[in-house]
């Protein structure tokens, strides 16, 4: 469940204040985002991930104001909480595609069993891939692995940001499916920041910028 009241931003040193939409998400729900270039999405994506703090305004998660937790809190809660799927991917190149998952769920200090972690590789279509080392993946394979770190330690919040745009139709549409079908999964909220208008059809629920 996600909620947001009056949230307004700026960035340090900057005129600019971005005053957003209230959201409400309840459990499961999906929202995607769309917005032209420089409009706030991804300012807004790192307000409700607890990458940057609101200049006023509330966020509610699960009922945890996420708004007022102090530093040391809001880490904690964004490493067991938030799934972050990212543009480019933040894997460790020196590490495997197993080493790598293992290491979010160290840094989320969350304990998942090794059969979860082959089950959600499988899931992916990357299971082949598990002992490859990250600079040895193709792109969309990258991509997947992407995913699966977001996605480990089962997070109830999952936020991607422009997930598709370098991406070709086919590819575009899997990793949109594979998004919404591991949110169903996990019973948790997607929320998808994007100026692809290809993503459209595929969301029912959408808040223009
Ligand atoms: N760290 C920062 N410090 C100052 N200004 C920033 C910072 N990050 C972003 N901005 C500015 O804030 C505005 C919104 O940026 P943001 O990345 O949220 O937009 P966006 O809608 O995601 O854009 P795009 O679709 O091009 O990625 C832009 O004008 C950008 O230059």
């Amino acid at each position: 469940m996600i909620r947001t009241k009056r949230l307004t931003f700026k960035y340090n040193n900057e005129d600019t204040v971005f005053k957003f939409p209230d959201i409400s998400l309840n459990k499961g729900q999906n929202l995607l985002v769309l917005g032209k270039s420089g409009i706030g999405k991804t300012t807004l994506l790192h307000l409700l991930g607890g990458l940057l703090r609101p200049m006023d305004g509330s966020i509610e998660i699960d009922q945890v104001p996420v708004h007022s937790l102090s530093n040391k809190e809001l880490d904690r809660f964004r490493g067991r909480n938030i799934g972050l799927v990212f543009q480019s991917n933040h894997a460790i190149q020196s590490l495997n595609v197993i080493e790598n998952l293992k290491a979010r769920l160290f840094f989320g200090k969350k304990t998942i069993s090794q059969t979860v972690i082959i089950d959600l590789l499988e899931q992916l279509d990357i299971l082949e891939c598990k002992n490859k080392k990250v600079r040895e993946l193709s792109e969309g394979q990258l991509q997947r692995l992407g995913i699966a770190m977001a996605m480990v330690h089962r997070p109830g919040i999952i936020l991607a940001d422009e997930p598709t745009s370098s991406l070709d139709d086919d590819n575009c549409n899997k990793v949109i499916q594979l998004l919404i079908e591991q949110a169903e999964i996990n019973k948790a909220n997607l929320i998808v920041i994007t100026h692809d208008q290809r993503i459209k059809p595929l969301f029912t629920n959408k808040l223009e910028l």
